[in-house]
């Protein structure tokens, strides 16, 4: 990768996924070596901050389609604020999550500068979910739908974000449990999404092949978001909605270091380790592995 300047923002957040947990996950991917390993790959890592976001919430009995909204809000603006710092400075933002509404905040401040950028979203779940269609209020379901614009709440409703994301910049990888508005969405709109089926099916080199092209036509920039639960819950136990059927990983690795090979990715976030449900630190030591992969750590 050209950008060897690396900067870590952790988001202790809990609240988009309604369970407590995923708020200690930057904390425990710290401490499995996150910062140490990724210096010892030869990047300098220009900083290592945790974004001051609200740690407890009222819930609103009066908006059970939007749990936690204010609170999301916030986190996203103060997300966003050093994301865009970050990319302004020439550095690659690495988040660390927080649940999955936190993208809502990376991409708030990566649309600041990238005018037209690419998303690969590694996730069991579509996280295309509005207002309208969720099944469960929690806005961890619906980053990507906020981020293209479909939902009330826009990413343009953040101070400093950008132009929204466009739908033919997004790659779905890893899904396998889609709600039936986000099937639908997918099916009409023709967002690329590629299944475990598909996984299956071409295998992981074919669907990263098919997705780099996507996410690299035309874009200034990629962005990869990692949901920690698009991996096999036997290898990340550690995540709030844990769906069987995952990502392998051997697969997650030849995805990511497919990625790094390209040159291309611009930031990342890792998302959803909660590790209260974790089996020592297993998860967040995946999580470190797969930040690096993308990095370009190799075998040889
Ligand atoms: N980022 C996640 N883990 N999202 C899970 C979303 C689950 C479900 N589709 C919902 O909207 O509630
Ligand atoms: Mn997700
Ligand atoms: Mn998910």
């Amino acid at each position: 990768m050209a950008n060897k300047r690396v900067r870590l923002i952790s988001v202790p957040f809990w609240m988009g996924g309604s369970r407590a947990g995923t708020e200690l996950g930057p904390e425990s991917i710290i401490q499995s070596g996150l910062a140490r390993q990724i210096r010892s790959m030869g990047f300098e890592l220009v900083g290592n901050s945790e974004v001051n976001c609200p740690r407890h919430g009222v819930l609103d009995p009066k908006q059970p389609k939007t749990k936690y909204f204010p609170e999301v809000k916030e986190m996203s603006g103060l997300v966003g604020e050093q994301v865009y710092r970050a990319v302004m400075a020439d550095s690659f933002p690495l988040i660390l999550g927080g649940d999955h509404s936190v993208s809502i905040g990376s991409l708030a401040g990566l649309t600041g500068h990238y005018d037209n950028l690419g998303v690969i979203w590694f996730d069991a779940h579509g996280d295309l979910n509005t207002e309208e269609t969720t099944p469960s209020g929690n806005m961890h379901g619906m980053p990507l739908a906020i981020a293209m614009g479909l939902s009330k709440f826009k990413l343009s409703d953040i101070p400093g974000a950008g132009p929204l994301i466009k739908k033919e910049n997004v790659v779905i990888i890893g899904a396998r449990d889609l709600d039936p508005y986000e099937k639908e969405f997918i099916r009409n709109e023709g967002i690329a999404c590629f299944s475990m089926h598909d996984i299956d099916r071409l295998g992981m080199k074919a669907v990263m092949e098919k997705a780099i092209e996507i996410v690299s036509k035309g874009t200034d920039g990629v962005h990869v978001s990692f949901d920690m639960d698009c991996l096999d819950p036997t290898e990340a136990a550690g995540v709030g909605t844990p769906v069987p059927g995952g990502i392998s990983y051997r697969e997650a690795h030849l995805a990511l270091e497919l990625l790094a090979e390209t040159g291309r990715v611009t930031s990342m976030d890792i998302v959803e380790v909660n590790p209260l449900l974790d089996v020592g630190m297993r998860t967040s030591r995946l999580a470190v592995e797969m930040a690096t992969s993308l990095l370009g750590k190799r075998i040889i």
